[in-house]
């Protein structure tokens, strides 16, 4: 079953551009990225998602429903992560919680308790004398306490730091085999790349593509870096297939798609010290499909 379906979702701010026909479907169980860099229409599409604001055009709907005619009874299964988090600055943190707790039909202290050991956070204190870090990690107990179908995180990382980024994932993992969803915003290609099933790419308010990461990784181009004994000429690589050729000293980068009996009987001509053929990662791939369609 599809638990999100957007249909050619289009918000526009005025004459400003927000989001153009955005469409995409995620599966249950899945961990769907969603990467685009800043201003790219993220949290546009995740707040037209979630009826935080009202589409122009086009529809979602969420477990199969309307979300904006059914926006109340979705969001009792909904865990949202807002980029940034407001609160109230004179509660405590516990208090804070439970009034969230108090939301849902059903009794969220077991998993709150269990949520705030794994965060490691200090529930006496007030919201103000928090750090950045720590109100992020109120949102995340926040988001989760619930334990809800569908999990949608925009930029959720920002503000922690690598060890509790790593618990978080941990977590998100955890939940996501107990069943959940999950829907994640990112401009950092690496934490997508790590906990991502499937992949959607926008670009300037548009989808530019909806890959598997594997598909991405497999079908793309293969990063060479040549040592040789002496400089290169930069258009010594310049052939079809052959892009983004940088020339360091002694060392040639290049990325390449196509055959690459062709690559190698040019580098069979020179005189290399050390050769290596690597996967592209994900920040060049994605350089590739914002190229490719610019
Ligand atoms: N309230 C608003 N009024 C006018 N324009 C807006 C508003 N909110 C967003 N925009 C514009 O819509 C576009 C998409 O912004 P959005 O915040 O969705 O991007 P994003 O991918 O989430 O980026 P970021 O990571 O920076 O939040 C941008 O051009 C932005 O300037």
């Amino acid at each position: 079953m599809s638990v999100i379906e957007i249909n050619n979702l289009t918000k526009t701010y005025g004459n400003a551009r927000g989001i153009s026909n955005v469409s995409f479907t995620i599966e249950e169980g899945e961990i769907f990225g969603f990467i685009g860099p800043n201003g790219a229409g993220k949290s546009t599409t995740i707040r037209t998602l979630l009826s935080l604001i009202y589409p122009t055009s086009g529809t979602a709907r969420i477990f199969g429903k309307d979300s904006v005619k059914f926006a109340p009874e979705i969001r009792q299964e909904i865990g949202y992560l807002p980029s940034e988090v407001f609160y109230y600055d004179n509660m405590k943190v516990i208090d804070l919680l439970k009034y969230s707790a108090s939301f849902y039909k059903k009794d969220c202290s077991k998993k709150m308790k269990e949520l705030i050991e794994i965060m490691d956070l200090d529930v006496t204190k007030k919201i103000e004398d928090l750090s950045l870090g720590n109100k992020k990690k109120v949102g995340i107990v926040q988001g989760l306490l619930h334990e809800p179908k569908l999990i949608i995180l925009d930029e959720p990382t920002s503000g922690l730091d690598p060890l509790m980024q790593q618990k978080f994932f941990d977590l998100l993992e955890e939940q996501n085999k107990k069943g959940a969803t999950i829907l994640f915003s990112s401009h950092i290609l690496s934490e997508v790349q790590r906990l991502c099933d499937r992949v959607a790419i926008i670009k300037e308010g548009k989808i530019v593509a909806v890959e598997k990461i594997s598909t991405l990784k497999e079908n793309n181009y293969k990063k060479f870096k040549i040592d040789s004994a002496y400089i290169l000429d930069t258009n010594y690589f310049q052939m079809p297939g052959v892009n983004h050729i940088e020339v360091k000293g002694h060392s040639t980068s290049f990325l390449f798609k196509g055959d690459i009996n062709h690559v190698m009987r040019r580098i069979a001509d020179i005189d290399i010290e050390n050769l290596w053929i690597e996967e592209p990662d994900l920040e060049e791939i994605f350089m590739h499909y914002y190229e490719k369609e610019a």
